[in-house]
């Protein structure tokens, strides 16, 4: 899963620490721990790109997390009042340095661009860009299609200085060709930033604004994933976009479309599950609340098994972080003690973002410790947000043995999760799924439990929708199979797979090392790009138009793995290094 923000101040002040706080606020949905950043190549990557004076854009992006690549140094090189910030895992492509977010197109105009979820027709997307639009991918990212498809429609408008209907239109045309699931972010040089969502609003982004405290009666605005971002960053009255809704801000304004008409309102529900934070609020759905409604319905479940098996719980212990809201609605539904047997190391991230099974189960091992005096002589039962690949469930009721545990219940509070995401977050092989293929009773045995209760799927909708009964439909396709965007089929299933299981990745992985970057000298772990030599004009013009584009004066350090595409197979290079007049 990705995060993405935008910010566009009413003044010309440096945005970019706002960006990185913002992004520090997305961070989870992009997180991995300290050990695998130092020990492996890393998976996860974050960036921004700011515009400043005469449109130029300053760029900081490369593997590592925010707190880490993003720091004050490389935060006060980047200059100007507008800027898109990413941070990324993959779902396409690999973990390469080159495929860090925001990406960049020189033309038309100069276009930065963030993206979060995936795209299911890039076989077809990739073909239309080599042979009819002419363009070049330099990376087997889906997000690099998608920016150089939004490119192609602006650059078919053939004008020197495009307005929104131009905009509108371009995002209307990328919304057209291409399938699957995204939310987008994405700037014009000297003109100001846009979003929009895809047609069934699958992954979640919104927009709010707040007074400026420099510029009198002006605003600021932002458009992130989640709503956390405005909350922490002082924004008010969080709008969500709608799927096939576009908005575009500049210093005038606000303007929101809807460029094509939404097919379904499907949000993805293992948002609500696993990815969100509990204080985002995602399309008028506290997530906290979902989670909580949750721990509610599974503690209906709950009672009925246990008492058909006659089984008398002692203690209800949540596997921290996520379950947390949950475990402790259905402990006090149940009328049992809910206790934190299990401690977390707080600088270990989240176990299931991480490369390969075997760094996943150790790090489950680094990251919660049973305390025994909340096992021994006890019935516990262990409450988990969702049970993926069973790598979390399997070790941790090994733990709570070895702690003393009479007998081991598990509860999760989403189903048994049998399919691949192919939305944007990253489940792409079946045979990774510990359900696939197995019945409940299979699933327990495996991971050891002496009972196993999954939560019903239509307990977890009615969860989330009796929160907002205005969203009926959710994207359950890791549960089910079937996919709100339909054209998944099995060979799609089996193609993806091929490309992205662990195995795969893990050989993608070496080919993908990061490269290293010289900037002024000093090597680096960021694409770090410093372009403008001195203040210059204003970065935004007052809004409406742009003016032939923004000057860039280097990319950096392009690299590429290959998807295996027929098509493209463009070589490793890197173009342009070093500060361009500083
Ligand atoms: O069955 P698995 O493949 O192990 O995946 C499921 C586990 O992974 C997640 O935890 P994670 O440690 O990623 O994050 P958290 O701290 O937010 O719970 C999730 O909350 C489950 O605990
Ligand atoms: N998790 C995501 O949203 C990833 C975005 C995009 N598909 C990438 O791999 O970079
Ligand atoms: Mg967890």
């Amino acid at each position: 899963m990705c995060g993405i923000l935008a910010i566009l101040l009413a003044s010309t002040n440096n945005v970019a620490p706002e960006l990185a706080e913002g992004l520090q606020l997305l961070q989870h949905r992009a997180d991995e721990i300290a050990v695998v950043r130092f020990a492996e190549d890393s998976q996860d990557a974050c960036g921004i790109v700011t515009c400043g004076p005469k449109g130029r854009f300053y760029q900081c992006k490369g593997n590592g997390m925010v707190r880490d690549l993003l720091d004050a140094k490389s935060l006060a090189q980047l200059v100007g009042g507008m800027g898109v910030g990413h941070a990324r895992y993959p779902t396409a492509g690999s973990s390469a340095q080159s495929e860090a977010q925001p990406f960049y197109v020189n033309s038309p105009y100069g276009i930065v661009f963030a993206h979060n979820g995936n795209l299911t027709n890039t076989d077809h997307l990739r073909y239309y860009l080599d042979h009819y639009a002419h363009r070049h991918i330099n990376t087997s990212s889906d997000s690099e299609l998608l920016l150089n498809l939004l490119a192609d429609a602006l650059q078919k408008t053939g004008k020197f200085r495009i307005d929104e209907d131009d905009i509108f239109r371009a995002v209307r045309e990328v919304m057209q060709t291409t399938s699957g699931a995204y939310a987008c972010s994405a700037m014009i040089a000297g003109y100001g930033i846009f979003g929009f969502r895809d047609p069934n609003g699958i992954r979640p982004m919104g927009w709010a604004r707040r007074r400026s405290e420099t510029v009198e009666g002006g605003w600021d605005y932002m458009m992130a994933s989640e709503s956390v971002v405005c909350d922490a960053l002082g924004f008010q009255d969080w709008v969500d976009v709608k799927p096939g809704e576009a908005i575009i801000i500049t210093r005038d304004g606000l303007t929101a479309r809807e460029v094509v008409p939404a097919r379904t309102f499907a949000p993805d529900i293992f948002e609500h599950v696993y990815f969100a934070r509990p204080d985002s609020v995602l399309d008028g759905i506290s997530v906290y609340r979902s989670r909580m409604a949750m721990g509610d319905a599974l503690a209906v479940q709950a009672r009925n098994k246990l008492e058909a098996e006659g089984i008398k719980v002692d203690v209800v212990i949540p596997v921290p972080d996520t379950s947390r809201v949950a475990a402790l609605q259905l402990a006090q539904n149940l009328g049992v003690p809910y206790r934190e047997g299990f401690v977390k190391n707080r600088y270990v991230g989240r176990t299931f973002i991480m490369p390969g099974q075997e760094l996943r189960r150790k790090n489950v091992r680094r990251k919660l410790n049973a305390m025994a005096l909340e096992f021994n002589e006890k019935v516990v039962l262990i409450v988990d947000d969702s049970i993926v690949r069973g790598t979390t469930s399997k070790e941790i009721i090994q733990m709570a043995r070895d702690a003393g545990a009479k007998k081991v219940i598990m509860a999760s509070c989403a189903p048994p999760i049998r399919y691949p995401n192919v939305y944007g977050i990253d489940m792409p092989s079946r045979k990774e799924l510990v359900a696939h293929g197995r019945t409940i009773e299979e699933v327990s045995a495996y991971i050891g439990a002496d009972l196993t209760i999954f939560q019903t799927l239509e307990d977890l909708v009615q969860a989330c929708s009796s929160i907002n009964p205005k969203i009926e439909q959710f994207d359950c396709s890791v549960f089910t199979g079937e996919y709100v965007t339909g054209g998944v089929s099995e060979e799609y299933l089996s193609h993806i797979e091929g490309l992205r299981a662990d195995n795969v990745k893990a050989k993608a992985g070496a080919r993908g090392a990061p490269a290293m970057v010289t900037v002024n000298g000093k090597s680096t772990k960021a694409d770090n790009v410093m372009l403008a030599s001195e203040p210059l004009n204003d970065d935004v013009s007052g809004g409406g138009e742009v003016a032939g584009g923004g000057d860039i004066s280097q990319v950096v350090g392009l690299s590429n793995e290959g998807e295996g595409g027929a098509h493209h197979e463009p070589p490793s290079m890197v173009i342009g290094l070093g500060n361009s007049s500083s």
